[in-house]
């Protein structure tokens, strides 16, 4: 069985995820990383361990891996730790910058600790980005619009981010940081655009213009439940890798 702690255990990724940990046959969960012990209680629901922090949960919970769903401020840390601690990160929170990431790779390798980034566990999304880095060859005139729930405060979206890094480097012109301006935000050179609505949840089209056509390219998650396939797919990946892997798409096949 594969211990597991889950990162941000009362959000609404993090809350799913120790539901699809705890009913899952192939994993332990030994803990959840909060920020504080909620309600001076020391357990979540009666029986998982609270830590609130990482040493504490790597000395007495040893887990093999961190299920990391806590906010762009906490996910770079948390990662940080977590390796630095023996335990291997799947990373959901989006919001890591390319600065972060290739902090977060050479880390990886020096201790010889499988990470996993993965802005979208949905299979779509990964599928999504594989078929934009395919296209952006032959249409290079591309711009993403990604759209989510109104709760969502950081952007660009990490799809979103890991798409145009993933586009740009098929293209051949290079992965810069994003900047902003009039017409979204630029990322790798590639403009995206960012809509927070009540009613949505995850959505993102690559749109790609050519001479009289244009081709669109379109994923949406209608539910949460999305993201878990992928999750427990990455959980158990992570357990044979010694460096970091930048992306769902990379471990689907
Ligand atoms: N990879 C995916 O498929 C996927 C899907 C949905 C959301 N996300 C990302 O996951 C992240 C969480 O999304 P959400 O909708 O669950 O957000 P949320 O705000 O509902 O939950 C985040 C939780 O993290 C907790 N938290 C913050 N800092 C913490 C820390 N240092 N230690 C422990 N807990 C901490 C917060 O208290 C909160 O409960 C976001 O970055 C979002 O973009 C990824
Ligand atoms: O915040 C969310 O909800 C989501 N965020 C991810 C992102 O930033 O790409 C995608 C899945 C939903």
């Amino acid at each position: 069985m594969i211990r597991v702690a889950v990162a941000g255990p009362r959000g609404r990724m993090g809350a799913l995820a120790v539901e699809t940990m705890i009913t899952g046959r192939e994993f332990l969960l030994v803990g959840v990383l909060d920020r504080k012990m909620a309600e001076k209680a020391d357990t979540l629901a009666g029986a998982v361990p609270i830590y609130t922090d990482m040493l504490t949960l790597a000395e007495e919970a040893k887990p093999d891996v961190l299920i990391e769903l806590t906010n762009h401020e906490s996910v770079y840390p948390n990662t940080r730790d977590a390796i630095m601690n023996g335990i291997r990160p799947v990373v959901g929170t989006s919001g890591l910058t390319e600065e972060q990431i290739g902090k977060l790779s050479e880390l990886s390798g020096e201790h010889g600790i499988g990470c996993i980034l993965a802005p979208n566990f949905s299979i779509g999304a990964a599928l999504l980005m594989k078929f934009a880095s395919m296209a952006v060859k032959y249409m290079p005139d591309a711009e993403i619009i990604e759209l989510h729930h109104d709760g969502k405060k950081d952007y660009p979206s990490g799809t979103a981010s890991l798409t145009a890094r993933m586009m740009a480097e098929s293209a051949g012109t290079g992965s810069t940081e994003g900047t902003g301006d009039g017409r979204g935000t630029d990322v790798s050179g590639i403009p995206v655009h960012s809509v927070r609505l009540p009613g949505l949840l995850s959505h993102q089209e690559v749109l790609f213009g050519g001479e009289g056509q244009l081709l669109t390219l379109r994923h949406d998650s209608f539910s949460r439940q999305s993201y878990m396939s992928g999750m427990v797919l990455a959980v158990k990946d992570v357990m044979n890798r010694d460096c970091l892997i930048d992306g769902l798409d990379k471990i689907i096949g």
